[in-house]
């Protein structure tokens, strides 16, 4: 393991460059907002008639269009969605790259299924937050930052390390640590790990928690209570001590019911769906599924949308967590 911290960064390695962040959504709007306040040369690329352009205003930041940021840049660290990168890539960044450029990326995603090839006198790069951009923004004005992956494909300038480190470390994320892999493992791991535990895993667990208990007569607010809301809370345990911490923080009750029972839930047969899922990733289903959905304009995915919201556990949860003043009203 390979972890760099803010010593291992070299203090000039950000110098004289300009860095277009192009895109501001949830990592574009934090990185860019943490890079510029920690004094780097930061210019923001959207396209004029989103709603992205005014926000970058009222941030502060210098707002391009996406070309002529590409233009100015010495760094262009694009954070659009995955599904986009490709055509604006090859449409509206490509035409600008010169020699000696660097082209960075937050997920691996484009670099590693062939969908961006820059040409061969250019660096690509990666450094990943290990967290959402709320989490990115919020860690950095505490005066700390989450942990991240950094990686290089491509050294054609002799210093894309320290390139990618400088970003990294600009974000806050060295303050933490950030640990070296490649385009290969940071998009498989990232892929599996929200498919299977992060959104998708632990949404369907929630789910069959809090349906269980309600098609058994219970109240659900009080299912909610039971399988949703104390889920942050006991992961919190597990983020800041492990399973042991967590185990030892809860009652014996909890920890003897606990160990007996979660491996009749979770059982191989979830195993087995995840080495499915994996093996969908690594061999190129899920990138070709991912293609097919966004050909059709995501018609899937914006059902599943609409579905979700109508869940009972959404209904519920949302009129709990506002009563509980957890969540504020629209
Ligand atoms: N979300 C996260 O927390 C994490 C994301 N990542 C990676 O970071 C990258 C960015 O993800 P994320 O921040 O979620 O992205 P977002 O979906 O939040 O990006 C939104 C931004 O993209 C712009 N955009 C959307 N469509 C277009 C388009 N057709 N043309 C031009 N601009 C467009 C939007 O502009 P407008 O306002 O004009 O629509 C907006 O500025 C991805 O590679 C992702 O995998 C990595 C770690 C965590
Ligand atoms: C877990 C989802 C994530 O991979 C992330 C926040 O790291 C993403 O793609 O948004
Ligand atoms: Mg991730
Ligand atoms: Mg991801």
């Amino acid at each position: 393991m390979k972890m760099y911290y803010d010593a291992d960064v070299n203090t000039d390695a950000l110098k004289g460059k300009t860095i277009a962040v192009i895109g501001y959504g949830s990592q574009g709007r934090a990185q860019s907002r943490n890079m510029a306040d920690s004094g780097a040369n930061v210019i923001v690329g959207v396209r004029k008639n989103g709603s992205s352009w005014n926000l970058v205003q009222e941030d502060g930041m210098t707002v391009k269009t996406i070309e002529d940021a590409a233009k100015e840049a010495d760094i262009i660290h694009i954070l659009l969605p995955d599904e986009i990168q490709e055509k604006v890539y090859k449409e509206q960044i490509a035409p600008y790259v010169e020699s000696g450029n660097t082209i960075s990326f937050s997920h691996g995603y484009n670099i590693h299924f062939g969908l961006i090839d820059p040409a061969a006198d250019v660096n690509i790069v990666m450094f990943a937050p290990k967290g959402p951009g709320s989490m990115v923004r919020r860690t950095y004005e505490e005066g700390f930052g989450i942990p991240g992956l950094v990686a290089v494909e491509r050294d054609a300038t002799g210093d894309a390390l320290q390139l990618a480190l400088g970003m990294a470390k600009a974000c806050g994320l060295t303050k933490a640590g950030v640990l070296e892999t490649t385009f290969k493992e940071e998009t498989e791991t990232d892929l599996f790990g929200e498919q299977t535990v992060l959104c998708g895993g632990i949404t369907e667990l929630i789910n069959a928690g809090f349906t269980t208990l309600v098609e058994a007569g219970y109240q659900p607010e009080i299912a909610y209570f039971e399988t949703c809301h104390e889920v942050k809370l006991i992961v919190d345990l597990i983020y800041e001590k492990g399973f042991a911490g967590m185990w030892n923080d809860v009652s014996n009750t909890a920890e003897y019911g606990g160990l007996t029972r979660g491996k009749t839930i979770i059982t191989d047969e979830a195993k087995e769906g995840m080495k499915v899922a994996l093996k969908q990733i690594q061999d190129g289903t899920f990138k070709k599924q991912f293609a097919d959905e966004n050909a059709t304009d995501g018609a899937n995915l914006k059902e599943m949308r609409a579905a979700e919201g109508q869940k009972e556990i959404e209904i519920v949860g949302e009129r709990l967590r506002k009563a509980c003043g957890l969540q504020k009203d629209d």
